[in-house]
């Protein structure tokens, strides 16, 4: 019996008797039950194209109840400009400093550094959900302090609690749902988190400029933060954990029972649920088998030691090392394209363009975004993760060398401290410039949602179950380390550098990005969880994977 009553199953010893020792281990830590290029109805779910088979309804609570940890994600970082704004002198009895202003913008991204690693590590120990739960805690906490604070430090200590909240769920919620996604469905699936966390922006800044001429309307713009939080914290009491997490950790026939729930309306139930268990009990074996074993199961020697084999493994076995290079190129990439200086400054750019209202002209960014996250939503099963890539990326070095050049053209300040006045509209002598840099911007937003945006968050999917919380783990902490950069470079470049030179660099990041991504990027769409691996086991898969992708839209 275990801790919370249910019986561990005796998979190991069953499943070890069903597949011989020597060709468990004949077949490598990157190898597949089934090699990826058996297009036989066997693999895992992907046996039926997603448009005969639409994924039933508990699987579509599951994704919007984890999803909820991106509303929440969007909500706290893009609730920060409108924050500033209106705060006045309303912390410790003065206006804020610029150091102040630097420091409560930047310590969420900081503490969302710090904490994303650990939440690998607290994944594999404590479960998705319970990790989940305690970032809802982390975010409720930190929305009310700040709410009720009337002094900067307290501010701070708010800003950066939410940014542990950010960071853990930000690790953690795509890890969740692809691991309860079926295959055919992934992309679109782990997608909802990102069109939440797009929602939730969208949110921020209305909530930020319906509250902006309120006295103290910044308490409520910061504290509404926490109602999400008690949300995802009542329904996710009652959802379960992912199926995968439950095997490793010896709860089969509790995970039989959350994948027999997850395809429950397909005709060929039973025999999936099957071929996944059987899949990753496989791999569970075939991990253990490597593992060394000498520690008492249990004890805490056996989980450090445990913990250091995987972290040995993730950065030593080149398959995993493959994966988190991918992954870590992808997720900086997402930042260092520059796309949230955007997000945070998008106000003080339209505000020295002249534009008569930048909240809400800021606005059209956010939603912009938002739709097209949508539309990535529609395609990425269909288009596939690595052509959505190819062709979004030169959208936005186009776009973004127009506002370069447009920005050119323009002499303007950006320095927040002596803002222009704003006018009725961009004066009529270079009226032509601001709208031409707002519709490239828009042209950029609309390009890097549709790809950028979203396709690094599908991380999980590259990593073995062993390091795959602690190779996503790593590579949010790559996303966050580079959103910490742009943030604290974006207004110094602008100022220093000038406009036009600072987006020339995030459009040559871009096509650096381009070329990497074309590179060692490998089509993953409609590949079981379990056999993505074998892609990268001797090499980027890229061709592997694209000849695999024509066979299967072929047959
Ligand atoms: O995927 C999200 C999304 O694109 C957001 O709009 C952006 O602010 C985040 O940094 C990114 O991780």
């Amino acid at each position: 019996m275990s801790i919370d009553g249910s019986t561990h199953d005796t998979h190991n010893l069953e499943l070890q008797d069903m597949i011989p020792r020597e060709e468990l281990e004949q077949s490598g830590p990157h190898a597949p039950l089934l090699a990826p290029t058996d297009p036989s109805p066997d693999h895992d779910d992907a046996v039926l194209p997603s448009e005969n088979y639409s994924s039933g309804w508990f699987i579509w609570i599951l994704t919007f109840s984890a999803g909820l940890s991106g509303l929440l994600f969007g909500y706290d970082t893009g609730v920060i400009s409108s924050t500033l704004v209106t705060i006045g002198s309303d912390l410790s009895n003065r206006p804020l400093t610029t150091l102040d202003e630097s420091i409560i913008t930047s310590c969420t991204s900081l503490f969302a550094l710090v904490a994303s690693p650990f939440t690998g590590i607290l994944a594999d120990k404590c479960g998705r959900r319970g990790v989940i739960l305690a970032a809802d805690a982390l975010f409720a906490l930190g929305a009310l302090i700040q709410a009720s604070t009337s002094q900067v430090w307290g501010m701070i200590v708010g800003r950066s609690i939410v940014g542990l909240a950010v960071g853990s769920a930000s690790a953690v919620t795509p890890l969740y749902i692809s691991e309860i996604a079926p295959s055919h469905a992934r992309g679109r699936l782990v997608t909802i988190m990102c069109l939440l966390i797009t929602g939730g922006q969208v949110v921020a800044y209305i909530v930020g400029w319906l509250f902006s001429e309120t006295a103290g309307g910044w308490r409520w713009i910061v504290g509404l933060g926490a109602a999400p939080a008690f949300l995802q914290f009542a329904v996710l009491i009652i959802l379960p954990e992912t199926p995968r997490w439950l095997v490793q950790a010896g709860f089969d026939s509790r995970a039989m029972n959350v994948l027999t729930r997850i395809y429950q309306g397909r005709p060929d139930r039973d025999h999936i649920v099957a071929r996944v268990m059987g899949n990753i009990r496989g791999e569970i074996i075939r991990e253990a088998l490597e593992m060394d074993q000498s520690k008492a199961p249990g004890t805490k020697a056996q989980w450090l030691h445990d913990a250091s084999e995987r972290a040995h493994n993730l950065f030593h076995d080149s398959g995993n090392r493959r994966a988190l290079i991918i992954a870590m190129m992808l997720q900086g990439l997402q930042q260092l394209c520059g796309f949230n200086s955007l997000m945070y400054f998008s106000a003080i750019i339209f505000t020295a363009l002249s534009f008569s209202s930048p909240t809400l002209t800021s606005l059209t960014v956010a939603v912009t975004n938002f739709f097209f996250t949508l539309l990535a939503f529609w395609l990425i099963d269909r288009i596939g993760r690595r052509r959505i890539l190819l062709y979004s990326i030169p959208v936005m070095i186009l776009a973004l060398s127009l506002c370069a050049i447009a920005f050119s053209s323009l002499d303007i300040s950006l320095d927040p401290h002596s803002p222009k006045p704003p006018q009725d509209g961009p004066d009529n002598q270079s009226a032509l410039y601001p709208l031409l840099i707002l519709f490239c911007l828009t042209l950029y937003t609309a390009a890097y949602a549709f790809g950028l945006g979203n396709v690094p968050w599908q991380q999980s999917e590259l990593f073995p179950l062993n390091v795959r919380s602690l190779g996503s783990g790593f590579a949010t902490a790559t996303n966050w380390g580079s959103n910490f950069i742009v943030g604290l470079t974006f207004l110094p470049m602008m100022e220093w550098l000038s406009p036009t030179w600072t987006f020339f660099t995030y459009a040559m990041v871009c096509a650096f990005g381009w070329v990497a991504v074309r590179a060692i990027y490998p089509e993953m769409s409609g590949l079981g969880l379990e056999e993505v691996k074998g892609l990268l086991a001797h090499g980027w898969g890229v061709e592997e994977s694209i000849q695999r992708r024509q066979d299967s839209q072929e047959s």
